[in-house]
Order: structure tokens, then C-alpha cells, then sequence
């Protein structure tokens, strides 16, 4: 089982730091509390707040989300490894106790190509009471202690962006069951903010004059279980290569105990011209 501990460290500490020029930034425009404040306590203590991962975890790919605060999620570290191999698991014991994440919360205004505006889909004309009533996303920030662990096979398949999602009663399809048209929305809407996060990336800035829009060219989603009206769920994007304008994304929607809902595969195409 998961165990918290609450202590000032270097991974904490840059955490804290990080949320107060994420704050500075952007909590002005962001979410307030009912008495007009940002909600800063609740951000320091959250930065205080570490999850530690088990000595053993064979396998793991995902751990539901274990809190969330304004502007910080925290859950169980996410290791990219989905080993088959136990062995290799008990010689990283030591290494596994280092693997840490924690995820900001975004902002509109770090994706200034973006228009929000009431013409959006999901923060517009979908979004309200009884239709998709969260729909907050979340940039995966690693550690300053932990070490990015690349899967066998060599591939760059890593964990982007996560999304906290509630969707109502208004979006079925079927009685009672969420539209899987919606889902589809919902996973490709994801797929886009975690190719924001990627193209702000040094590697991505390779030649600034090049066009950096990129849209969906392909989009395929598999319907494990019904997501039932009034859901709360987590959508989880994973990188997984690049060829040249080509990116190639992976995602899931989890419900909020962890079971896997959908799952996903995106080619996201930067544009020519824009
Ligand atoms: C933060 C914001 C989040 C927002 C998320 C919302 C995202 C969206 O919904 S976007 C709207 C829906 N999508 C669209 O409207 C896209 C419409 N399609 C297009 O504009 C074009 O077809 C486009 C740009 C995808 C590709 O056109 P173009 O750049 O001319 O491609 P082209 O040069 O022919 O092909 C480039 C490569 O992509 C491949 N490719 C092109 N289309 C596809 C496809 N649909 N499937 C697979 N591969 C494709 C080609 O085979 C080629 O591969 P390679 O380089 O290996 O030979």
C-alpha cells in the first residue's frame, strides 16, 4: 500500500517554488475560493505533500490520483517500465524509492495559440451542469530527484498530461452511459494539450520559423466499459514517438477507482502553413 509522507525535501521544495511562479503567473485569472482568495494554503501544503512509491511495484502503470488541489494533483509516481521481468524490478528497488511526479494544473494562457472562447467544444458549448462539468488539465512535472526511465525497446513512450474530468447526465448516448462520441472528444482534446506541453520542449524548438500547429489526422478509441452519467474519471496521455511532422500519441480514461474506461491512439500532424 501507498504510503504518505509529509516532509520538506529538494523535490517538495522545487515543488513549492515551482507553484508559486505557477501562481504568480497565472493565479490572478485563475480559480477562486468562495472568500476571493487563490487558494494558496491549500497549494503550500499540497506542495508538502508527498506520495512515495512502494519498494515493489512490478508493472505499474497507472495509480488512481490521490488528491487534488487547485492547482496540483498528486498521485502514486507513474513508472514508465512496464516490466515483465521481476528480477530486473528487485536490482531498482533502490532506484524505484526515487521516481517521483507531480502534475500543475494548466492554464489557457500558457497555450497562446489557443482560443477558449465560447466556440470551443469542451470549455463552451458542452461545458456546464449536466453536460462535461470538469474538464481540468494537468502537466506532468518530474521530480527533481527522479530519473525519467525509458521502456525497453528504446522507445520515448512517457505519461504528458493528465486530465480530471466529470461529465453529467446530459451527454448519452444509451440510457444512463456517457456517448462514446463524447469520449472521443474528451481523449482528442487531451491529445492536444499534451502536444502543447510537448512543442514548449527545447528539442520541439529546432527551428523556431517552422509552423507548430498541429491538428488530428487519426483517431482510434476502444470502449472498454461503460462510463455512466455523473462519472468522474482521469484521462492519462502518454507520448509515444515522433517522425518528423508525426506525432504519436497513447491515452486512457480511467474511472476514478482506477479502472480502465477507454483507451486510445492519436497521430497528431503539424501543419504545413500554420
Ligand atoms: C490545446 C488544443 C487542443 C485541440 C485539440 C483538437 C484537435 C482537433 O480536433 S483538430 C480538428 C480535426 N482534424 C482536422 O481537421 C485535420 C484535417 N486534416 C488535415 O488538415 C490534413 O489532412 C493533415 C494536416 C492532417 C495532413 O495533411 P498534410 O500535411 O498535407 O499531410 P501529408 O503531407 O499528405 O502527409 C504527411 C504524413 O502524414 C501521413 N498522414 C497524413 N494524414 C494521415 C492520416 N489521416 N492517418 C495517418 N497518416 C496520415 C502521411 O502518410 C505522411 O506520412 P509520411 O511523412 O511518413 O509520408
Amino acid at each position: 500500500m501507498m504510503q504518505s509522507h509529509i516532509r520538506q525535501s529538494g523535490a517538495a521544495a522545487a515543488a513549492a517554488v515551482a507553484l508559486f511562479s505557477y501562481c504568480t503567473a497565472f493565479g490572478r485569472e485563475g480559480k477562486k475560493e468562495e472568500n476571493g482568495s487563490v487558494g494558496v494554503h491549500h497549494l503550500v501544503a499540497a506542495a508538502l505533500v508527498e506520495w512515495r512509491p512502494p519498494r515493489r511495484h512490478a508493472a505499474i502503470s497507472s495509480a488512481p490520483l490521490t488528491s487534488f488541489y487547485p492547482n496540483l494533483a498528486i498521485c502514486e509516481p507513474i513508472r514508465d517500465v512496464e516490466s515483465d521481468n521481476d528480477d530486473d524490478d528487485d536490482d531498482n528497488d533502490d532506484n524505484d524509492s526515487d521516481v517521483g511526479f507531480y502534475y500543475l494544473r494548466m492554464n489557457p494562457k500558457e497555450v497562446e495559440r489557443t482560443s477558449l472562447s465560447d466556440s470551443h467544444a469542451i470549455f463552451g458549448a458542452l461545458s456546464g451542469t449536466g453536460m462535461i462539468e470538469r474538464y481540468d488539465i494537468y502537466r506532468r512535472v518530474l521530480d527533481d530527484v527522479a530519473v525519467e526511465r525509458k521502456p525497453r525497446g528504446g522507445s520515448s513512450r512517457r505519461e504528458v498530461v493528465i486530465v480530471n474530468l466529470s461529465v453529467g447526465d446530459k451527454l448519452n448516448g444509451h440510457g444512463g452511459i456517457v456517448h462514446g462520441g463524447i469520449l472521443s472528444l474528451l481523449f482528442d482534446e487531451a491529445m492536444g494539450w499534451a502536444y502543447e506541453c510537448l512543442r514548449h520542449e527545447d528539442d520541439w524548438l529546432d527551428d523556431p520559423s517552422s509552423p507548430v500547429t498541429a491538428v488530428t489526422a487519426n483517431l482510434t478509441v476502444d470502449f472498454r466499459a461503460p462510463f455512466v452519467e455523473g462519472s468522474e474519471g482521469v484521462i492519462r496521455v502518454y507520448h509515444d514517438e515522433r517522425k518528423g511532422r508525426k506525432i504519436y500519441f497513447t491515452a486512457k480514461l480511467e474511472s476514478k477507482d482506477g479502472e480502465e474506461m477507454a483507451k486510445g491512439s492519436f497521430l497528431a500532424i503539424r501543419m504545413k502553413y500554420l
